[in-house]
């Protein structure tokens, strides 16, 4: 079966620091749930970053649905399949009320104001969240802005989900219930987390971020 993600001897290093990847190797097939773990600063958030192409790595390849990518425009059409929730929700939610954060994607995406609508009340309500429709986004808990920026990203209708810390925040019933949640979705998935417990329960394989490389988990 082809990979929806596969990233191969993945190089990058930030300006002026030392280098984060030195060969990353990482494939993701349909119906994985692929946990990443690695010590603080290991590198999992650019990774993912790389996968969209927040960052572009200095040697290695990416290839996203079937197709190698490599500029901009490439990684546009990665963006709109493969939904990123970022490990800060601050950096994802930048809307007045929460309607609006997750209505954001759809209307980005060409739909209509109804049609948007249509999405965010449905994602909301799937996710048991319907009450926070016209919450202010700010104002929201840390726990509640993690579940609001899941909300946004699944409004989006991505074919992958990458996960950066999602239970970060999140008291034990609503990680109860995001782990309820990933475990009905139909997406593929790569998920960094700290959590044992989660990614027990939600993790397909395991791998590891060590050393700038991917090795067994
Ligand atoms: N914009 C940046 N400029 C310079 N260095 C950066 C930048 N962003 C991250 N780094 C550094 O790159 C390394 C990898 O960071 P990254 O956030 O990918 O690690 P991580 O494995 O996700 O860590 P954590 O588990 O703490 O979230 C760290 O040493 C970090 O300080």
């Amino acid at each position: 079966m082809s990979s929806l993600i596969e990233l191969t001897d993945i190089h990058f290093a930030y300006p002026a620091c030392p280098p984060v990847l030195k060969g990353a190797s990482l494939r993701l097939d349909g119906k994985e749930r692929v946990c990443v773990v690695g010590h603080n600063g290991a590198g999992k958030s650019t990774l993912l970053h790389i996968v969209v192409g927040l960052l572009r790595p200095s040697r290695g390849r990416v290839v996203a649905f079937g197709q190698e990518r490599r500029i901009e425009a490439d990684f546009l059409a990665v963006r709109r399949l493969a939904g990123l929730v970022f490990q800060d929700p601050d950096d994802q939610l930048f809307c007045p009320t929460v309607a609006e954060d997750v209505a954001f994607g759809p209307l980005n995406l060409g739909k209509s104001k109804d049609e948007a609508m249509d999405i965010v009340d449905r994602v909301l309500s799937s996710l048991d969240l319907g009450g926070f429709r016209d919450r202010i986004t700010h104002k929201l808990s840390g726990g509640e802005k993690r579940l609001v920026t899941l909300a946004a990203v699944l409004a989006m209708e991505p074919k992958v989900l990458l996960l950066d810390e999602p239970t970060n925040a999140l008291d034990e019933d609503n990680e109860a219930r995001l782990i309820e949640i990933l475990l009905s979705l139909p997406q593929a998935m790569i998920v960094v987390s700290h959590d044992t417990q989660f990614r027990e329960r939600i993790g397909s394989r395991a791998v590891r971020l060590a050393d700038g490389e991917i090795v067994p988990g």
